[in-house]
């Protein structure tokens, strides 16, 4: 057998079924990369020793035959998710020293079916960014990045930039992420790995870290479709405690990748082609295309006319979500305090000491947004073009059963040079915000490589809560597409 590291989640799976292999083996094998890869800066806490301890519980479990369906599976947790009596910093300088009483549903689900979480990741602060670089704690380096050019570091993508780059660098397999308006989707596609945002309301959001309510979802990362499908039914479900959590069975997603997607209509939206999109990211969707079309869907073009309006509507309506939930970080209810000489001058210390820049600056416009006289001319204006997006695929989806788009408009860029400016930035999430304001599930897939040798992204788009669909076009896709390269850093 090749280096237990080298297994996927559902090979790993499999091999403790068949005794192959024990928990305590497994999670030695990756806290032992966890520790030699640390200058990737994936983690922002490490849980070595109860996980050692979860993972010989696991083994026990497994002899009296009672392992759940992840049992002794070592994976990562976004430090965005609450983790009882473990740190939870959001990568906030604010929540540094948070530790929650409670855990996140999708974290207790996770380890209620017998997933090891080796730790905390590290994320873009407060899972606002495309680059990891807004994290207090540090870029994370995307595992891509040339041996022999460590200078030229490259960026994992975000927010889940470490959840992405742990998996790529075989840290784990498998981690969670979250996606607001591209955060697993990106960085996914950035890292070579696949990752899925589900339907809003397939994942519990309580005991996660809020962005932007009606839009934050959690879903899977791991390196192959199978896997992900694997862990999202470990993770989705009901959940009572969240409001915006849908009561619907969770589906077997891995019985949905059957294989075969004859007849499936698949759409391709015409409005993904702006101007100026790179030669190289055209050749990989249609390459995408003609994969789909050899296995027997058929490929049809279709319109998504508002398009264009997504991403500002999404940088509107995110930041007033985000200005509303980060107000309880007033040093009082949550957050290091910096004490003053007045209460507003304690409030006004400790959000200027806690919150970096990109927080600010979304904190700033979402008040703005937000405030008498502007309202009516921004946020509800935006959420009337919202429901135009959702409406233009809701349309689609009456003709084709899927969409597929490329997930990112370039391949990762540099840790030291990425863009300075905050608008071109924002514009890594074209292709991923619209399917976000409309609540679809969205999976990205590696699909190739660029002419630098970096993995290049597909997204699929299904309709609300068929996953499956998405699952199972996505297995024939990764098939097709047969991508086994592996990270030069690492
Ligand atoms: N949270 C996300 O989905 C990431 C997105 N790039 C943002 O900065 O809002």
């Amino acid at each position: 057998m090749s280096a237990l590291t080298d297994l996927t989640l559902a090979g790993a799976r499999d091999a403790l079924a068949r005794g192959e292999t024990s928990a305590v083996e497994l999670t030695r094998a990756f806290l032992d990369r966890v520790a030699a890869h640390r200058a990737l800066n994936a983690f922002i806490t490490e849980t070595a020793e109860p996980a050692l301890a979860a993972a010989a519980a696991s083994d026990a479990r497994r002899k009296s035959g009672q392992a759940g369906a992840m049992d002794g599976l070592p994976i990562g947790v976004k430090d965005l998710f609450c983790t009882e009596g473990v740190r939870t910093t959001a990568a906030s300088k604010i929540l540094g020293d948070f530790t929650p009483p409670y855990e996140s549903t999708v974290s207790a689900k996770l380890k209620a079916a017998g997933a090891i979480s080796l730790g905390k990741l590290n994320l873009d602060e407060f899972a606002m960014g495309s680059s990891n670089k807004t994290s207090a704690f540090g870029p994370v380096v995307n595992p891509w990045t040339r041996r022999s050019d460590r200078s030229a570091r490259l960026v994992p993508g975000g927010s889940s930039g470490g959840s992405a780059a742990a998996v790529a660098a075989r840290l784990v397999l498998g981690a969670t992420g979250t996606d607001t308006g591209g955060s697993i989707r990106q960085p996914a596609a950035f890292c070579g790995i696949t990752g899925i945002k589900p339907t809003y309301g397939r994942c519990s959001r309580w005991g996660i870290v809020a962005f932007a309510s009606s839009l934050d979802q959690a879903g899977p990362m791991a390196r192959t479709v199978r896997d992900c499908a694997l862990m999202l039914g470990s993770m989705a479900g009901f959940d009572p405690k969240d409001s915006t959590s849908v009561d619907r069975a969770v589906p077997d997603f891995e019985a949905a990748l059957t294989g075969d997607i004859r007849g499936l209509r698949v759409g391709i939206p015409r409005q993904y082609r702006p101007d100026g999109l790179s030669a190289e990211i055209q050749a990989v969707w249609d390459q995408g295309i003609d994969w789909l079309r050899q296995a027997g869907a058929e490929p049809v073009e279709i319109d998504l006319p508002h398009t264009k309006y997504a991403l500002p509507t999404y940088y509107i309506v995110a930041p007033a979500e985000a200005s509303s939930n980060l107000a309880r970080y007033d040093g009082l209810r949550f957050g290091q305090r910096v004490p003053g000489k007045s209460l507003d001058e304690m409030y006004a210390k400790t959000r200027a000491a806690g919150f970096g820049p990109e927080v600010r600056r979304r904190i700033m416009i979402g008040t703005y947004v937000l405030s008498a006289g502007y309202y009516d001319a921004y946020y509800a204006k935006a959420q009337k073009v919202r429901r135009l997006i959702a409406e233009d695929f809701r349309q689609a989806f009456e003709r084709v059963d899927v969409i597929l788009t490329p997930t990112a408009p370039t391949p990762a860029f540099g840790l030291d040079d990425s863009p300075a400016d905050p608008v071109t930035m924002w514009l890594n999430d074209v292709f991923t915000i619209p399917t976000s304001l409309a609540g679809l599930p969205g999976l990205s897939l590696p699909a190739g490589l660029s002419g630098d040798g970096l993995p290049l992204g597909l997204q699929l788009i299904g309709r609300p809560f068929d996953e499956e669909t998405v699952f199972r076009v996505a297995g024939v896709m990764e098939q097709a597409a047969g991508f086994d390269a592996r990270p030069e850093g690492v």
